[in-house]
């Protein structure tokens, strides 16, 4: 009997259902999600598929089969014994929740290498710069001398880039919406096997710093700006000319930036700007600001899509001002739902949005992006 190859995926949200799971399925593989919803576990469980659903005008849909569940906090075991069989293991679970996680896959991985030494390609689906970096360094605090030295060679950790718009999902159903266009950019310069739709590169880092700084950046100017004119979605939103001009004078912000550390041609550049903004229109896709917007302590953090292309403009002397209204904005997303959001106003009202820049952002109080910022921020509130 022929062994189907196996995967072990970390968040069955979703990029995990309608993105990264699905290219897997799709590759031949059967997919354990792995998470900590019951429900959704048990969905799965029990429907063995679903659909992932196109937004566009004529709905395609595309079944996804070979998956099911387990619940990583009452199902230690059974993780364990998945990852022993897996090719890959891959997470989209959000950043801040890659700690929380490592114990198990620390476990799963000794366990594992104890036994067989079989390659496992370990690959952190998030939005953040060096997302499995950051995992595998969770990881290693969990694991002993001698499986650190055994896994050298049998246990890879990839970074990569995920580029999918995935709104929030009706939670009843398994199915998921998800926008047509997709890059998946894994960082390797080992032969690994194929998983459709993933692309390997020897170098992610204009990759993701493209994507980050052009797609999330754009993403986050008009979710907070438009939060604060009282939108609800994205598309909403940019339906204003004066809005959509605003995120693209932001986007040559982040491009100039872009153009000069890695030597881009200016007139394509502008063009990938120019197709994420007809992206972000997809109005099928009913993609909520709170839900673009959300978790603005990350989003405003020292390597995150607003902070550090305005960091990097400054020092390299080129133009901020529009990135320093998106921060401004940022400041002022007051979303009651957000717990994050809630944080900052909390320190705003006590301390000032300076001291949100300087302990979360990490900007010098008396630096010009923070006095820009704060001149920006007093002009929005008005
Ligand atoms: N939704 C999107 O359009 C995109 C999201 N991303 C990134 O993908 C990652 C996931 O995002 P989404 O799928 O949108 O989020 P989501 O909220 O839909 O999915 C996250 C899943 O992780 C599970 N989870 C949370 N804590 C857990 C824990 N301790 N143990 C096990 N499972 C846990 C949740 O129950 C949920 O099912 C994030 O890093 C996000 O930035 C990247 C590109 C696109
Ligand atoms: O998923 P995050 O990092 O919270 O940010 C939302 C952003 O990520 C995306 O989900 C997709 O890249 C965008 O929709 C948005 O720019």
């Amino acid at each position: 009997m022929m062994t189907v190859k196996q995967t072990v995926h970390f968040g069955a949200g979703n990029i995990g259902r309608g993105f990264i799971g699905a290219l897997f399925s799709q590759s031949g593989y059967h997919v354990t999600f792995v998470d900590i919803a019951d429900e959704i576990i048990q969905k799965i469980n029990e429907e063995k598929s679903y659909q992932v659903q196109l937004a566009t005008e004529q709905k395609e849909s595309v079944t996804i089969e070979h998956v099911s569940g387990l619940n990583n906090i009452k199902q230690e075991e059974e993780v364990v014994a998945a990852i022993q069989n897996a090719t890959y293991l891959t997470t989209a679970i959000g950043p801040n929740i890659l700690p929380r996680i490592a114990p198990l896959i620390a476990r799963g991985i000794s366990e594992r290498v104890s036994v067989t030494n079989e390659k496992l390609y370990i690959i952190a689906c998030e939005n953040q710069i060096g997302a499995t970096d950051i995992l595998k360094k969770h990881i290693f605090e969990h694991l002993d001398e001698e499986t650190k030295g055994e896994i050298e060679g049998s246990v890879y950790f990839f970074n990569s880039a995920v580029d999918r718009i995935v709104p929030i999902q009706d939670q009843d159903s398994l199915d998921v919406l998800v926008e047509p266009y997709y890059e998946w950019v894994v960082e390797t310069t080992e032969t690994i096997p194929t998983v459709e739709g993933m692309k390997i590169v020897e170098d992610l880092a204009p990759f993701i710093e493209r994507k980050l700084f052009t797609v999330n950046t754009g993403h986050a100017v008009i979710a907070y700006l438009g939060y604060l004119e009282g939108k609800e979605t994205i598309d909403q939103t940019l339906s204003d000319e004066k809005m959509a001009n605003q995120v693209r004078e932001t986007l040559k912000e982040t491009g100039a930036y872009l153009v000069k550390a890695y030597g881009l041609n200016e007139a394509d550049h502008l063009n990938y700007i120019n197709k994420n903004i007809e992206r972000f229109k997809n109005s099928y896709l009913n993609d909520g600001v709170t839900r673009v917007g959300r978790a603005p302590i990350r989003k405003l953090g020292p390597e995150d899509r607003l902070i550090r292309p305005a960091t990097q403009a400054q020092k390299a002397g080129l133009s901020y001002t529009n990135l320093a209204k998106a921060i401004a904005a940022a400041l002022l997303f007051d979303h009651p739902q957000d717990e994050e959001a809630v944080k900052i106003q909390e320190m705003i009202n006590e301390y000032g949005p300076a001291y949100v820049l300087k302990t979360i952002s990490k900007l010098d109080e008396d630096s010009d992006l923070t006095k820009e910022v704060v001149r920006q921020y007093h002009e929005l509130k008005k």
